[in-house]
């Protein structure tokens, strides 16, 4: 964990999730930005609101670091859209890790920003890329590797040896079995059992996985 202080990005969802996380820590945390805050947000939770995403750029780099709290339910682009947007103006991304994961860190490498979040379980020699989200109780077996933007999302198995380009969504309670390989920018359906490759930017669905469509981006 960084030594700066830390903003969070978004103010919805995720970013309620983080809120808790960051609560965890010894993290001086200054507050949240978000264009359009609610109240049912990460508000509720008395968390302090800067202002809009703007508001980032009052604040030194060499002294804030970020936390992206911009959550997917398919896409990944707009995690990867802010991500890229603030590392771009010399911003890090703090790494961040519910104390309620379990993260082998045999051999295992973690790219800028990656969030492990709680129940998730993370097995030796697995690369992470940049900006990757692993949501609770997911679990990347042994000799993963998991590309930059990409989202494990909640109850997810990936088996040993799978590998996923870059801003793959994998969808809740998903499996992909071992050895698969995912291209960039796919979408796998909740629940699906992935079992054979799957080509870049195309959605796939059910036991077994079958592409659907192919995705526009
Ligand atoms: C903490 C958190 O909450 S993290 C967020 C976790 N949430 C997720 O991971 C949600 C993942 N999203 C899904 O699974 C969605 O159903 C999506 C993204 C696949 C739907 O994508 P859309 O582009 O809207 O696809 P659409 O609903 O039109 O479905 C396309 C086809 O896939 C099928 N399909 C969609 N989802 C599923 C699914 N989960 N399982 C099986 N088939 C599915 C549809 O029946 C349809 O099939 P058809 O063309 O044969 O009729």
């Amino acid at each position: 964990m960084t030594d700066k202080s830390l903003i969070l990005l978004g103010g919805g969802g995720h970013a309620t999730v983080l809120w808790e996380v960051l609560s965890l820590t010894e993290c001086d945390v200054l507050g949240f930005v978000d264009p359009r805050p609610r109240e049912d947000s990460v508000l509720a939770l008395h968390a302090r609101y800067l202002g809009d995403d703007g508001t980032v750029l009052l604040h030194d780099p060499q002294r804030v670091a970020l936390i992206n709290g911009i959550g997917s339910t398919a896409s990944t682009q707009a995690r990867r859209a802010i991500y890229q947007r603030f590392t771009a103006q010399g911003y890090e991304f703090a790494e961040l890790v519910h104390p309620g994961a379990l993260v082998s860190r045999l051999d295992t490498l973690f790219g800028m920003g990656v969030q492990v979040l709680a129940g998730a379980v993370i097995g030796p020699a697995v690369r992470f890329g940049d900006n990757v989200l692993i949501n609770s109780r997911a679990l990347v077996e042994h000799d993963c590797e998991v590309g930059a933007h990409c989202h494990v999302a909640s109850g997810a198995v990936l088996c040993g040896g799978v590998r996923l380009g870059q801003g793959v969504h994998v969808g809740a309670g998903a499996t992909i079995i071992q050895g698969v390989t995912v291209g960039d920018g796919a979408i796998i359906a909740a629940g699906s059992a992935v079992i054979k490759d799957v080509p870049a930017t195309t959605l796939v669905a059910g036991v077994p996985a079958r592409i659907k469509r192919t995705l526009d981006r």
